[in-house]
């Protein structure tokens, strides 16, 4: 059975000046699935999230959401598309406590006032659905948390809002062992919901750990698109640094070939 990606970039190309930063990129993303999108220091994942989110525009490629071709030229286009990122800064203000900082911008209204009691049922029922235990209460003020409880509410904050994709920006970079236990279970449970999940990672313990399929780069290329059950450790480490896979004529292994360098929707769905 073919399932169509929710998110689906095919031959991507970006320069800046003239430098081609990214070429013949492809990244599919799917329903109810991690994708892992890996590659070294430059790879060019970075400029790649800044395309889909449409903070810069793509020179070249197709963009294509449940299976329509579409523009997104600016981040609002990607938000009403369904399209949330969740960068490393998160974006969270200190200040402000947990409802707030999830309803900023979108605020609830009961006539003339805010409806407290509604946003804080919703933030504290998101927060619980993505199995978020350690917060006490939702009217903690942000700069209380930890940083993997930031983490958790920038996730669910991403969460609301119908968003259909949510790409995480090595959401585990700056957090100890126990911490980055509790957010890789809450990127699980985002994806169980049915949302599809980009997780941007140098950590492979992280990758193999939570991601269904994984998108590698090498010196602004996709060098393999491939289901992360059919790939080991050390394959995803040689990609990332040779751009070339540990066996296969081509350098590549012949399970990443097929699925791989696929970019014309010839690949075979989830399931
Ligand atoms: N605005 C820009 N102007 C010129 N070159 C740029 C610009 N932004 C990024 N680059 C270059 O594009 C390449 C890819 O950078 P990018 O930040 O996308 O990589 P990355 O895979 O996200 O790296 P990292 O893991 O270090 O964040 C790098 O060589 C970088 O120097």
């Amino acid at each position: 059975m073919s399932v169509t990606p929710v998110l689906d970039l095919r031959g991507v190309g970006k320069s800046f000046g003239p430098v081609q930063v990214l070429h013949d990129v492809a990244l599919s993303a799917y329903a109810g699935e991690v994708t892992a999108l890996v590659g070294d220091n430059g790879a060019g994942k970075s400029t790649l999230v800044k395309c889909l989110g449409g903070i810069l525009p793509m020179d070249s490629g197709d963009y294509l959401f449940e299976g329509r071709r579409v523009r997104v030229n600016s981040p609002r286009e990607a938000a009403e598309l369904g399209i949330e990122i969740v960068h490393q800064d998160l974006a969270l203000c200190e200040n402000l406590d947990i409802v707030q900082n999830m309803f900023l911008g979108r605020e609830w209204r009961s006539g003339l006032v805010l409806d407290e009691p509604a946003m804080e049922e919703l933030a504290a029922r998101t927060l619980t659905g993505l199995s978020v235990r350690t917060i006490k209460s939702v009217r903690q003020p942000v700069s209380s948390l930890s940083g993997g409880q930031r983490q958790s509410v920038a996730i669910a904050r991403a969460m609301l809002w119908d968003s259909k994709v949510v790409v995480l920006d090595e959401p585990t970079a700056a957090l100890g062992l126990a911490q980055t236990q509790q957010v890789l279970e809450v990127v699980r449970r985002l994806a169980d919901k049915g949302r599809a999940v980009v997780l941007i990672s140098h950590n492979m313990n992280d990758v193999f750990a939570v991601a269904d399929r994984i998108c590698a780069m090498f010196l602004g290329s996709t060098v393999a698109q491939v289901r992360a059950s059919d790939v080991t450790h050390a394959q995803v480490v040689e990609l990332i640094t040779s751009g070339r896979g540990a066996d296969g004529p081509s350098g590549v292994p012949a399970r990443m070939n097929g699925v791989g360098r696929a970019r014309r929707g010839d690949e075979a769905g989830p399931g």
